[in-house]
């Protein structure tokens, strides 16, 4: 069974997907860039200002499948700049207690979605 996972208090999807989707006990997350939910704007101030808009937006993700980031199990952080991967570890590390983090991988990639230097996708279990 598939479930549509969506709130209004992450932004709305720029492209054909969802925010995430519900499989079972699962959830996928599409992607969280840091747009602003309320004005649809980027939050591009820092990379660490960046980096607290889009795990904010995950957040309201977990919370409308009544999830929090103890739920997640794995994550995926891509990032324009490994030279901020210091920079966007310490707001990211902030959100998980340390013994419990989950899985994830962190990559370098030519390019995100609207030009931005972080977006994060997550897999939680309920
Ligand atoms: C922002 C996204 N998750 C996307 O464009 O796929």
């Amino acid at each position: 069974m598939k479930k549509i996972i969506t709130t209004t208090k992450a932004p709305a999807p720029i492209g054909p997907y969802n925010q995430a989707v519900l499989s079972g006990n699962t959830l996928y997350t599409s992607g969280q860039i840091a747009l602003d939910p309320n004005t649809g704007e980027l939050i591009l101030d820092s990379i660490e200002i960046e980096t607290k808009q889009v795990m904010e937006n995950m957040k309201e993700v977990l919370a409308a499948a009544k999830m929090t980031f103890e739920n997640v199990v794995k994550t995926s952080i891509f990032i324009s700049d490994m030279n901020q991967f210091a920079d966007i570890n310490k707001v990211y590390g902030s959100y998980f207690n340390e013994e419990t983090a989950p899985a994830r991988e962190t990559v370098e990639v030519a390019n995100l979605p609207k030009f931005v230097n972080v977006e994060i996708s997550m897999i939680a279990i309920k």
